[in-house]
């Protein structure tokens, strides 16, 4: 028997950092209506760091998140409509309006070691609003396999349907994906998903360990629409899962052509693993801070890759931008 596996097309989320969240609404429903056709279940639709991420910290939004659900929602009859909040970045308020708006599913994000700042908003959205929720612990490389299971279990308690191990940083290897999400499996009574970066150019091989491993979730953008070096490339792991028997349900030549049809065009530089990128999946860093390091090594004429592997050592987490440029500071005093 082959086995379903569950899709969520983050490139209108986590692709929102490679344009430095300048999506509009015409552009959503342009990609909305293609990843409908090709039947992908979930369309994660958010500023690339949440709802409510649109500020001088994270950067602004030019359409509102809300507006920007509302358009995927009303042009997506078959796809389901997801959206990612970070509890203190998004307020219990943007939740309700997304919710009106029409987003089915909210990923509730959190670092690894801080589930339990999520237990408010996952049982409100559960509760109160009747959503879908995924319980999305980032940086799950910071985490041993046993924290992260145990900060699984809390966001499972709190009413999580899905519990994700988030490779933020793009540095998991294959081994440590399938230790970790082997040990969710057998310790979760809720499904277990995995999303990926591509910074080590393991995010294929991650996400199939993570299936293997008895993941039911994954996330994929198309044409690795991501931060970073991208994510696993939604249209090569539809052919891969494809011809490893296991069911997503994606037309393959439909997400094909949206990646080639409609993403590309949009990215300002193909998304690939530049030495920046790579930095960030070996130094353990945000992926999200690939260009925040650019833009500091710029203004203080500083190897982009230096800040990285600093902001790494000292294990800078999401949230912590405002680092980036301070970090950025120290070292030019220190080449001075
Ligand atoms: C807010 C982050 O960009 C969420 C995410 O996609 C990750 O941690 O990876
Ligand atoms: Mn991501």
């Amino acid at each position: 028997m082959s086995q379903e596996i569950t899709l969520v097309e983050v490139a209108l989320r986590d692709g929102s950092h490679v344009i430095r969240h300048q999506y509009t609404k015409e552009k959503v429903i342009e990609v909305t209506k293609g990843l409908n056709e090709a039947k992908v279940p979930y369309i994660e639709v958010s500023h690339g760091d949440g709802i409510g991420g649109s500020s001088i910290q994270y950067g602004f939004s030019k359409d509102s998140d809300i507006e920007l659900i509302r358009a995927a929602k009303e042009n997506s009859p078959f796809s389901k409509i997801a959206c990612l909040l970070l509890p203190g970045v998004g307020t219990l308020d943007d939740l309700k309006e997304a919710r009106e708006a029409g987003a089915d599913m909210v990923r509730i994000a959190t670092h690894v070691t801080e589930a339990d700042i999520s237990a408010e908003h996952i049982k409100f959205a559960k509760n109160e609003l009747g959503m879908e929720v995924v319980g999305f612990l980032m940086m799950a490389h910071m985490a041993s396999p046993e924290v992260l299971l145990e900060q699984a279990k809390l966001m499972e308690s709190y009413g999580a349907d899905v519990v994700y191990c988030t490779d933020s940083a793009g540095a998991l290897l294959p081994s440590e994906v399938k230790e970790r999400i082997e040990l969710l499996v057998a310790n979760l009574n809720c499904k277990v998903g995995f999303h990926a970066h591509n910074n080590l150019g393991l995010a294929i091989g991650n996400t199939i360990a993570a299936v293997e491993a008895g993941a039911s979730f994954v996330d994929g953008s198309a044409r690795s629409m991501g931060a970073g070096a991208g994510n696993a490339q939604t249209e090569v792991l539809v052919a891969v899962l494809d011809k490893m028997n296991y069911q997503t349900g994606v037309d393959l030549f439909k997400i094909m052509d949206v990646a080639q049809d409609i993403i590309a065009p949009l990215l300002p530089e193909p998304v690939i693993i530049d030495n920046d990128s790579l930095i960030l999946g070996y130094a353990g860093v945000y992926s999200s801070f690939r260009l925040f390091a650019q833009r500091a090594g710029k203004k203080y004429n500083v190897d982009s890759r230096s800040i990285l592997m600093e902001l790494g050592k000292i294990g800078v987490v999401g949230g912590q931008e405002d680092m980036v440029m301070d970090i950025a500071a120290q070292l030019s005093k220190r080449q001075e």
